[in-house]
């Protein structure tokens, strides 16, 4: 392969969205109705390779990340994938500081958005140029190119680079047999798909034995609307869930402080093993406030999903402020931000539980969980990933989860590649799903809307 081959020729980006909201899934306390999209950026090398890489989004808005990350690509466009490859920390900084998009950020929002989407794209990129799957590329890299793919700048303070490499040499100690039983076991998956808060009672209770029958142990629900509510709809999914099996319950940021503590005590009784975002994304110290009433509770608060990037990452953890610390694939910017995250966490003794509620997320995530048991934290204890059923299908390779376990993904890449009918399908507002939507009056045209 010569560098030539590698040159980066062109990077394109789509608008794709789901009709999600008509059947109230992804449904919850702030967002009432998300129609699950993303931006998805397909990059192109001369030797015709391609890295495929999204970023979730709710809909309304996808327009503006796409944008961004159009701003972006001059950046990336031209360069070199192996290039980029040997100093990866160095190129994701000159993303993230470029000297006059940084205004918009910087890190954070839109821009850092767009930044995963990028980043993404050209992680898959890699692990299909070298004809892995992410997380065996990743746990085949040695602990100095782990390391050097990391902007160190903002967390040295609590984790150095000399550290990260002693702790990701000590995680190459077994990791052989790790993957071994990674690859009979696969890795423990929890459902969000039996609790979203559009959800009648009878399509909980309907879901809730189905996920049960698939060998669920694992379950979260909505919460956060109206208290009345979450009693009814906790005592429903008790009473087909049980009371062995783990329960966890997610506000998506809807309370204050004081109400949050308040409202927890109130459902403590059923038996809750976290309450995710129970307040503002950012608000670290209210985050530490609440895990401190609701310890005795025996509840802990899971957050991440929304934190914005490795900095508040830093000051959750270092405030004990999460108990579980819940990244995301796509809103921090891609792989590289995401493996300071995992290291900060493995070093302050907290414990990983990404989040996928969306477009792409568990085809993404797994990987990364996966990692972490191979090649960092070397257990699985009390861990979990994500599962939901969505929008699996658009995928060429699909996340695989069977007795509530995902299986070890183990085609080439980051699992984001859409099939060749979705953009065609569900690209935003010309596809021809949403064309035939439109037609019924199902979504308002936005085309005919402006004129
Ligand atoms: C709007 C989305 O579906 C969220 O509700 C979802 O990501 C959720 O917070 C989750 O934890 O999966
Ligand atoms: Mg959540």
């Amino acid at each position: 392969m010569t560098s030539e081959n590698l040159k980066i020729i062109s990077l394109d980006v789509k608008d794709v969205r789901f009709p999600t909201s008509l059947g109230a899934h992804g449904s919850d306390a702030m967002h009432k109705d998300p129609d699950y999209s993303c931006a998805y950026v397909v990059l192109k090398t001369a030797k015709g390779t391609e890295g495929h890489g999204l970023t979730f989004t709710c809909g309304r808005g996808t327009e503006i990340v796409v944008a961004a990350i159009k701003s972006l690509s001059e950046l990336v466009v031209g360069q070199t994938a192996i290039d980029i490859f040997k100093d990866f920390g160095v190129f994701w900084r000159s993303l993230t500081s470029e000297t006059q998009l940084r205004w918009l950020g910087p890190e954070k929002g839109v821009m850092h958005l767009a930044t995963a989407a990028i980043i993404n794209a050209l992680w898959d990129l890699w692990g299909k140029l070298l004809n892995k799957p992410l997380w065996r590329l990743l746990a085949d890299l040695d602990p100095e190119h782990i390391v050097s793919c990391i902007d160190f700048r903002y967390i040295s303070d609590v984790i150095t680079k000399e550290e990260a490499i002693e702790i990701l040499k000590q995680g190459q100690k077994g990791k052989e047999e790790r993957i071994e039983k990674l690859m009979k076991e696969g890795y423990p998956a929890y459902t969000t798909q039996v609790g979203w808060m559009g959800y009648s009672q009878e399509v909980i209770i309907e879901l809730c034995q189905k996920y049960l029958d698939m060998g669920f142990t694992a379950f979260k629900v909505k919460v956060g609307q109206n208290l009345k509510d979450d009693i009814k709809r906790l005592k429903t999914v008790r009473n087909v869930i049980g009371w062995d099996n783990k329960l966890m319950v997610d506000a998506n940021q809807v309370w204050d402080v004081k109400q949050a503590i308040e409202w927890m005590k109130q459902l403590a009784e059923f038996k809750l093993l976290w309450i995710e975002e129970p307040t503002s994304p950012d608000d670290i110290l209210g985050h530490a406030k609440i895990a401190k009433e609701l310890k005795p509770l025996g509840i802990g608060v899971a957050t991440g999903e929304m934190c914005c990037n490795r900095v508040m990452f830093k000051q959750f953890l270092q405030a004990d402020a999460m108990q579980y610390c819940q990244i995301d694939s796509a809103r921090i910017g891609g792989v590289n931000e995401i493996l300071s995250v995992y290291l900060m966490a493995h070093k302050l003794g907290v414990k990983v539980c990404p989040h996928a509620g969306g477009v792409g997320l568990c085809e993404m995530v797994q990987h990364l969980q996966m990692w972490d048991y191979v090649a960092l934290s070397g257990t699985m204890e009390d861990r979990v990933i994500e599962y939901v059923d969505q929008q699996h299908e658009h995928f060429v390779n699909p996340v695989v989860v069977e007795n509530a376990c995902y299986k070890v993904p183990k085609r080439a890449g980051y699992s984001t590649t859409f099939t060749p009918e979705t953009i065609p399908k569900y690209e935003y507002p010309n596809g021809t799903e949403w064309q035939l939507m439109f037609s019924q009056g199902l979504f308002p045209d936005p085309c005919k809307h402006q004129s």
